[in-house]
């Protein structure tokens, strides 16, 4: 089996944004390291978000890394990803993991060791955790807990801790130290000059 990925690429479908030049090239040097989340906006159909992650299956196969599809538990079925990931707003995590099934990867977000432990308790296999750092990416969350609440989380669970939002090159050292096992990213890469040596830069920090 291959080991869980550090690096997991969230997909950026806003107006101007490249989300499958940006998969490609970051699968180009992550490879099966790499776990590409497709997530698209509340507003896109489900069509929309269908082709979007057939597309991105198809090329994670190709690299042998990992496909992963936010909220939408049967588009993550019908393209055959290898999981999902919910938050609060989504499916229960308990209700995901039937959905999904007993084997499927299944991500659920947490900020504080509560609602961690719950969502092991209902299944979750890894935890999206944060905002680690303010973010200007997505609107309405709440302050960000930075280090320490990584490091709360990460000290009360067992599964992986993927730390989310604001995340750069620069600051992994300090979540790997915190007890984060991996980082999620949209902007870092998304927005980058040069996404394929963003993705290096994210890579070396990780090992
Ligand atoms: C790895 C990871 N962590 C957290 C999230 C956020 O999920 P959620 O809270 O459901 O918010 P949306 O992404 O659905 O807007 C995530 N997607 N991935
Ligand atoms: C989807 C999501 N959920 C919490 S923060 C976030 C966006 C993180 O984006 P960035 O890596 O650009 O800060
Ligand atoms: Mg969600």
């Amino acid at each position: 089996m291959r080991p869980f990925p550090r690096l997991h690429l969230i997909t950026d479908t806003r107006p101007g944004r490249e989300p499958l030049a940006v998969v490609a090239a970051a699968l180009k040097v992550a490879g099966s390291g790499l776990a590409v989340q497709v997530r698209v906006e509340d507003g896109a159909t489900d069509r929309e978000a269908y082709e979007l992650a057939a597309r991105v299956r198809a090329l994670c196969a190709e690299a042998r890394a990992t496909c992963l599809v936010n909220d939408r538990l049967h588009i993550a079925l019908a393209v055959g990803a290898d999981g999902g990931h919910v938050g609060a707003l989504d499916l229960p995590v308990e209700a995901a993991r039937r959905v999904l099934g007993p084997r499927a990867i299944l991500g659920a977000t947490a900020r504080e060791p509560a609602t961690a432990k719950a969502a092991v308790d209902g299944g979750a296999s890894y935890l999206g955790v944060g905002p680690a750092y303010a973010t200007t990416t997505k609107d309405g969350l709440p302050p960000p807990i930075g280090v320490e609440g990584i490091a709360a989380v990460a000290g009360a669970v067992g599964v992986p801790v993927i730390a989310i939002a604001g995340v750069t090159a620069e600051r992994i050292p300090e979540l790997r130290a915190a007890g984060a096992y991996g980082v999620a990213v949209i902007g870092a890469l998304s927005a980058a000059p040069d996404p394929y040596r963003a993705t290096e830069a994210l890579r070396d920090a990780l090992r």
